[in-house]
């Protein structure tokens, strides 16, 4: 709804739907009727819209937009505000986007608060402004500024939206003070000629045809496979080249045919998952909304190898002083110098100025003393993957650090309890699995154990968000949810590879899926003899001995050209052959090398597999499947409790195209029947393997015909 109040002859319009001022259907209606009944109103001189709590209005309310459209639409009541004769001024504070910043556009004046951000961020929801924001933007900001906002969907500063024409005034002290003053001032001057619609599109001396091809171009490459951006992009040209009412028009059809696009609809259902995954709970009891965050001011980090010192420079860079621990000088000068040449990195790519560099050096205290470690409030080891040295690592943690110190263990693998058990507090043990490279990737999987308290979970949950990564809550198994799905995914890789594919060929079908890179380049990229050395200490342990001749492993399928590749020196790019060979500038360029597909044939021929023509679609069919397939066991074991959690690890461990959800909202567009007749099938065609044995749950689910959202519950998993 929208408050309606008048101050000084001057109408307020308090924009009110909680926490955001979503432009909600009642909002817009409150909206129009309060410009109508100011407009109307013979004492009321001038009008403020403003907005509740702190924020102006964060544009469309997105939870409506599968309900189709009702209530008046942005541009009719901004047709209405652009008859007016007394002035409409938008007081901004917070934020002010999407179709928020489309209602300020369509105001006479606006003026923010210094703390304020407006943009249009549409295009992460694979729309376009369709409130007149493509018409409208580039009328205050300029053609270029304009298109640069919308597609790449960035906010600006109030400063500078003010340098840029879109705001008129940056205010210091009461936002809704100033507005009403600001409006006063105005009350005598024809507002036609602060009326946007009256402007030209500012061009600056660019010429249009070719602005146009180049942004064109520009986008086609940058934002590969997204349709909203060259929809932004056509929506702007056109606004420069047509009179206002048709653009208006021409963008309301483009916005129209994006919002029932499959691509909208998934980075709506991406946006509302990345929330969902803060709302975590424990099978034990305790959740997000009860449990209480342990303040973390200081962390220090055990293990300067290369993910160690990755998780260092996500510490020191977010403004917390970390002690990074080795067991030797040279082992950590190494990893300081390691953590120096990626601080550069971003200092080179202009993310960071030297001076900001230094300053977050500043927070590093190397050291090789683990007293060091006695007064910070969280410890993240990160040592060699070894569950002995990993105990041990925690006995002396558990012995040195103050016994409120929260003692994380940086493992893809091991089993949480395991190393809680080696110390007196296993409530305050708990799993953080960074992604390599650490500094980068995003994801952060936290695991908890079955004796870690809600306040550890809590605090590794907020410090998560502190490190500017994405915190998932997972329970603890083999590979947790990320590598568990992982694994059916690469080892159909491998056998589509051992039945008649070739390595590029698997990874074009990925790339042209939407993947960022092909399994078998990643495998190259993270070395070969890493998986080598999981899969035999895996087998070790069970007392088996893998050899290349090898086709079953505890009973399953099992492909060990990995075994081959390593016994001839291909440990991947760092060797300068892997599954391909690297060529060009720093031996980055993959080729596809013979000499590999000669090792595939002579492998297939000495284990007598018969090679035959793998189809694209088999390959994505078969690795996507058997990984959706483990999404579903991970959610009917309760190791996730939402299929959006899993969705969320995809898209920030493995880059899974946003515009396709995530691969449990995938399946959910394929249609769950289908997708348990395919795996069904499948388990028929490979009994000798595991990951064929079709999910309870998902047989379950595929009858029920209930949405992603209540698979969670339909598990029985749902923790709130
Ligand atoms: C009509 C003409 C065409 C117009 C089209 C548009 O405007 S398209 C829209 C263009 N606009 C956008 O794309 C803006 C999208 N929003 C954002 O970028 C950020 O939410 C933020 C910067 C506004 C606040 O960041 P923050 O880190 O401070 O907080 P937070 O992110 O956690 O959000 C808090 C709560 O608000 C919720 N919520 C937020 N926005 C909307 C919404 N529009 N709708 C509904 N709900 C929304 C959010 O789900 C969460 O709910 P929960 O989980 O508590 O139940």
């Amino acid at each position: 709804m929208a408050e309606y109040s008048i101050r000084d002859s001057v109408a307020i319009i308090q924009l009110d739907n909680a926490p955001v001022n979503a432009l909600s259907v009642a909002v817009r209606t409150g909206l129009y009727d309060g410009i109508e009944r100011a407009a109307g109103d013979g004492s009321v001189k001038a009008v403020v819209v403003c907005g509740k709590g702190g924020n102006f209005c964060a544009g469309a309310d997105i939870k409506e937009f599968d309900e189709g459209s009702k209530g008046p639409w942005i541009t009719e009541i901004g047709d209405f505000m652009d008859r007016m004769r007394k002035p409409v001024v938008a007081a901004i504070e917070g934020v002010a986007l999407g179709g928020g910043l489309e209602v300020a556009l369509f105001c006479h004046y606006r003026i923010a608060a210094k703390n304020a951000r407006v943009g249009q961020p549409e295009v992460n929801i694979g729309l376009i402004p369709g409130g007149g924001g493509t018409v409208r933007l580039p009328r205050a900001a300029g053609f270029k500024q304009a298109l640069e906002m919308i597609v790449t969907g960035n906010p600006v500063r109030a400063e500078r939206a003010l340098k840029m024409g879109v705001l008129d005034e940056v205010v210091s002290g009461n936002i809704l003070e100033a507005g009403i003053k600001f409006a006063l001032s105005k009350a005598h001057i024809d507002t036609s000629l602060a009326c946007l619609r009256n402007r030209p599109v500012r061009m600056d001396g660019l010429n249009i045809d070719t602005k146009a091809d180049a942004a064109l171009a520009h986008v086609k490459s940058k934002y590969k496979g997204f349709e909203a951006p060259m929809f932004c992009v056509k929506a702007v040209v056109n606004a420069a080249r047509v009179p206002y009412d048709d653009a208006i028009q021409k963008e309301r059809e483009y916005f129209f045919e994006l919002r029932t696009s499959g691509q909208s609809q998934a980075l709506r259902y991406a946006f509302f998952a990345e929330r969902q995954i803060a709302r975590w709970g424990l099978p034990g009891g305790g959740d997000y909304r009860t449990a209480r965050a342990i303040p973390v001011r200081s962390v220090g980090v055990v293990g300067a190898g290369t993910m160690g010192a990755g998780i260092a420079l996500c510490i020191i860079t977010s403004g917390l002083p970390c002690v990074l621990l080795e067991q030797n000088q040279e082992f950590l000068e190494k990893g300081v110098t390691s953590l120096r040449g990626q601080l550069m990195g971003t200092v080179r790519l202009g993310k960071m100025t030297a001076g900001e560099a230094e300053v977050c050096l500043s927070r590093l205290k190397p050291s090789t003393s683990m007293e060091d470690l006695k007064h910070v409030d969280m410890v993240i080891e990160a040592v060699f993957e070894d569950l002995k040295l990993k105990r041990e690592v925690f006995e002396r943690l558990d012995k040195t650090c103050k016994p409120e110190t929260i003692l994380c263990t940086n493992t893809s693998t091991l089993d949480i309890d395991s190393v809680a058990t080696a110390t007196g507090r296993p409530d305050k043990v708990v799993g953080t699995h960074f992604f390599a490279p650490s500094y980068l990737m995003k994801l952060l999987e936290n695991i908890y154990g079955s004796r870690t308290s809600p306040e550890t979970v809590a605090t590794v949950m907020r410090f998560g968000k502190t490190i500017r990564k994405v915190p998932v809550l997972v329970g603890s198994c083999t590979g947790f949810v990320a590598n568990r799905m992982l694994a059916p995914y690469t080892a159909e890789a491998q056998f589509c590879v051992e039945e008649g594919a070739s390595p590029a060929q698997v990874d074009s079908v990925l790339m042209d899926f939407g993947m960022p890179m092909g399994t078998f380049r990643v495998s190259d990229l993270s070395g070969i003899d890493v998986s080598f050395s999981i899969r035999r200490e895996a087998a070790r342990k069970l007392g088996v001995t893998l050899t290349v001749d090898s086709r079953y492993f505890r009973g399953q399928r099992h492909c060990s050209l990995i075994e081959r590749l390593v016994e001839k020196g291909r440990l991947g790019r760092k060797t300068g052959k892997g599954w391909y060979k690297y060529e060009g500038p720093g031996g980055t360029v993959p080729l596809e090398d013979p000499d590999v597909l000669e090792i595939i044939e002579t492998h297939c021929r000495a284990l007598g597999i018969e090679r035959r023509n793998v189809g694209s679609h088999e390959i994505q069919e078969r690795m996507q499947l058997a990984m959706i397939n483990e999404g579903f066991k991970i959610l009917e074991e309760g190791i996730c409790t939402r299929a959006e959690e899993i969705d969320v690890i995809w898209l920030y461990g493995f880059g899974w195209p946003r515009y396709l959800g995530g691969p449990m909202f995938y399946a959910s567009k394929l249609g769950l029947k289908r997708v348990f007749e395919k795996i069904c099938t499948f388990h028929k065609r490979f009994p000798h393997s595991q990951h064929w044995v079709p999910s309870v749950l998902l047989g379950k689910l595929s009858e029920s015909g209930l949405p992603l959202s209540k698979w969670g519950e339909a598990a029985g998993t749902s923790r709130l």
